[in-house]
């Protein structure tokens, strides 16, 4: 039941949907691509502007530098992460939020129906197409929203905010943990729990709340051969090719049905109970969530609680892209000189980063030994982080129950997600707090991928959620 304070928040974001919308297309149109150094300004372009909003907001806000990283051979500058207090009364809970301003990389080109960093509005389905709008920038607009709704309707946020919000998360949140641990008594004091809404539903229809995520480990293998580039017609079958041989070595990774051919790494996984068993089999969910989802009727089994822990609760194997390929259209004959396979693993508990490195590069040398080639193997590991896994019997979950009932009228599922943020578990160990992830988005919003959309209703009665949620913290305190 809401209170009136609460109405009138709601009725000033339904007031605020124009503008809401507006917020949300000037920040998607700026390109903050993380992983592309050629695209790094307008990370920094995006700090500013989250900045801005945030002190006019009349928050306390700042940019932290984190230094350098080495990108595509080039040392640059990281993206700041953005700091905000808004609040610090004493007699109120203090929420930390987390969120991120970068997004993946998109081109028109990819198959995007429209252009990737102009948000357009689908008048006939409610939906808002651009980077960036479910992953992550609606989202984190979403709080910002909700701030500037309570001073639009003369109504008090019930709880301290802090933001802590980055621009590498989609490229492995370099110096976040080593900030995060720095400011652990300053920045960071005083914090109760942690919120954040940076993953999404499980169909299309129910909320959720989440207390897992997988955690990752990104590889990058490399195959060099000969000095240059190598016309087939004169040098094929007389040269060892690179390409064949990272073909080779990559297909001794996961088998089509998804199954991990690297010893030890399956060993690894926590035992199923029969107790989690059956929470798969309840939950609120079907085949057809993910044929919707991937536009496509090839999920690898059909059968429910089977497609869910594929998903939450067994590690997954996925092969990305080779760099150094011909790509292009034509046919060109070509015998590439060096090519790079990347790929990566989602992690599960009792897995680590540290343990599947290893496992990942004594297979990948001794397969790439059998084949007996004169060209030169090199396996690094790029980023990694662990799985996180938390309590849902906390005061922070109760308060996003109670409101996710306020705004959608359900109870929401519990759920462990298959993507990673690391910084989850970081917070988690760190401020030793609470943190719960409270999604945005639907399962069907295409974050990654081409066409990424949020649904209008989905931004607006989120931000509801998010701001409800507050409510409901304090209300538990009180
Ligand atoms: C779940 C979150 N919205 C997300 O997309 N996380 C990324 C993090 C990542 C790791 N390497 C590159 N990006 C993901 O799970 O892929
Ligand atoms: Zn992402
Ligand atoms: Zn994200």
């Amino acid at each position: 039941m809401a209170t009136p304070e609460q109405k009138k928040f709601v009725s000033q974001i339904d007031a605020n949907k124009p503008a809401l919308i507006d917020r949300l297309a000037k920040a998607v149109s700026i390109p903050s691509v993380s992983g592309d150094a050629s695209y790094r300004k307008h990370c920094f372009e995006m700090a500013d502007f989250l900045l801005d909003e945030l002190k006019r907001l009349g928050a306390t806000a700042q940019l932290k530098p984190l230094g350098k990283q080495v990108l595509d051979g080039q040392e640059i500058e990281l993206p700041p992460v953005v700091f905000a207090d808004y609040g610090n009364d004493p007699n109120k809970k203090t929420i930390l939020v987390y969120g991120h301003f970068d997004v993946q990389p998109a081109l028109k080109s990819d198959g995007w129906d429209t252009e990737p960093f102009t948000l357009v509005h689908d008048e006939k389905t409610g939906r808002l197409y651009g980077r960036g709008s479910t992953d992550d920038k609606g989202p984190v607009l979403g709080w910002i929203n909700v701030v500037e709704a309570h001073q639009q309707a003369g109504i008090n946020l019930p709880v301290n905010l802090k933001f802590c919000l980055e621009g590498m998360e989609e490229s492995g949140s370099v110096g976040l943990d080593e900030l995060i641990a720095a400011e652990k008594d300053a920045f960071f004091r005083g914090v109760d729990a942690v919120c954040i809404s940076d993953n999404y539903w499980l169909g299309t229809t129910k909320p959720c709340l989440t207390h897992g995520l997988r955690g990752i480990t990104y590889f990058k293998l490399t195959i060099s051969g000969p000095a240059r580039d190598l016309h087939s017609g004169v040098f094929g079958g007389v040269v060892h090719e690179p390409m064949t041989d990272l073909f080779a070595v990559m297909s001794k990774l996961v088998t089509p049905e998804g199954k991990i051919l690297i010893p030890g790494v399956n060993e690894l996984v926590a035992p199923l109970t029969d107790e989690e068993k059956q929470r798969y089999d309840v939950m609120d969910f079907t085949v057809a969530d993910v044929e919707g989802a991937t536009g496509s009727k090839t999920t690898i089994s059909t059968d429910k609680a089977t497609a869910l822990m594929a998903r939450m609760r067994y590690p997954s194997l996925s092969l990305h892209g080779i760099e150094g390929a011909f790509g292009e259209a034509g046919t060109k004959t070509v015998i590439p000189a060096k090519v790079t396979g990347k790929f990566s693993l989602r992690l599960v508990p009792d897995q680590t980063p540290e343990a599947i490195v290893e496992l990942v590069t004594k297979y990948v040398e001794a397969e790439f030994a059998k084949l007996g080639s004169k060209n030169t193997v090199h396996i690094a590991s790029e980023h990694g982080g662990k799985p996180w896994l938390a309590d849902p019997n906390h005061w922070n979950y109760e308060a996003a129950v109670k409101a996710t009932q306020t705004v959608y009228g359900v109870k929401p599922d519990l759920t462990r997600e298959g993507g990673s943020i690391p910084v989850t578990l970081t917070f988690a160990d760190t401020l030793q707090k609470n943190v719960l992830l409270l999604p945005m988005g639907r399962s069907d919003d295409g974050a990654h991928s081409i066409n990424e959309k949020i649904d209008i209703s989905n931004y607006i009665e989120g931000t509801k959620l998010l701001g409800l949620y507050l409510h409901e913290v304090a209300a538990h305190a009180a």
